[in-house]
């Protein structure tokens, strides 16, 4: 099934899509099966699950630090997908991988693609990869059924917000900060707006990403948009072992109000 359904599947229930971001392998690529099998036991509708990189430019300190220690680990994309396809018959909601385009090409789009589809990956973001560049990735994607994911940031006019929308697979990535990563206190009061023309722009889940990190984030959010994508909050969870927090965010999600 693809991400797209997938996630469709999870809103026509009535609840918000919640997803996860994680890194892989920070405290330890033996850490990458547990934690994705807890979360998907909790009820996350997808993982996004982060490749570690030197240079993480949209990735404030919380990832750029989980980055660091996954990195000290000897975490590579390619011990990533080899760990993810050791497990995938046990992962049943889809995986979604973050990395920066660098990775990809070092290793190789078609291999990439393919060692990726047998890693039960689904989905694929690629910030530093111009929405115009996308074509370099999308012919070895498509043939294993991955979906490209395009993140539409506050800033962009109206007419690049419509093309994004169209051209984005599996679900929209709805920036809404200006900025790079990291927990955020409060958000612009006139994003409502913003998440009416990306619902009007597509018919494909759109989902909020960025400094959401809190119950009452998740609940506003839910209001405007299909589902929240929850990054720095996770990781600093995740290396508490603070579980409660990420299952009361995850409930507090579903429950979200439906438009
Ligand atoms: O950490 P935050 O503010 O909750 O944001 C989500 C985010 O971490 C995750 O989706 C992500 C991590 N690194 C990225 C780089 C670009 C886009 C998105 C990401």
């Amino acid at each position: 099934m693809t991400l797209q359904k997938q996630l469709e599947d999870v809103l026509a229930t009535g609840d918000k899509a919640f997803v996860p971001y994680i890194m892989a392998g920070d405290r330890g690529i033996e850490t990458l099966k547990p934690t994705i099998l807890k979360l998907q036991q909790i009820g996350v509708s997808a993982v996004e699950v982060g490749i570690p990189f030197t240079d993480p430019v949209a990735d404030g300190p919380t990832i750029e630090q989980a980055g660091e220690r996954a990195l000290a680990h000897g975490i590579t994309l390619r011990k990533v997908l080899a760990e993810l396809t050791s497990f995938s018959q046990e992962i049943h909601i889809p995986l979604v991988v973050m990395t920066y385009l660098n990775p990809i090409l070092a290793y190789g789009i078609e291999d990439f693609a393919k060692d990726a589809k047998l890693g039960g990956v689904q989905g694929l973001i690629v910030p530093d990869m111009p929405f115009e560049e996308s074509a370099l990735l999308h012919t070895a994607l498509k043939e294993h059924g991955i979906a490209l994911v395009q993140l539409v940031s506050l800033t962009s006019p109206v007419e690049r917000i419509k093309k994004l929308a169209a051209a984005s697979e599996g679900f929209i990535y709805a920036v809404t900060v200006n900025g790079i990563t990291g927990e955020r206190v409060s958000f612009a009061t006139e994003l409502a707006g913003h998440f009416a023309n990306l619902k009007a722009a597509s018919n494909i889940p759109v989902l909020a990403g960025f400094g959401i990190s809190t119950i009452e984030h998740v609940k506003s959010f839910g209001d405007i948009a299909d589902g929240v994508i929850v990054g720095s909050k996770i990781v600093t969870a995740l290396v508490e072992q603070d579980w409660a927090t990420i299952e009361a965010l995850v409930q507090a999600t579903k429950k979200a109000t439906i438009n």
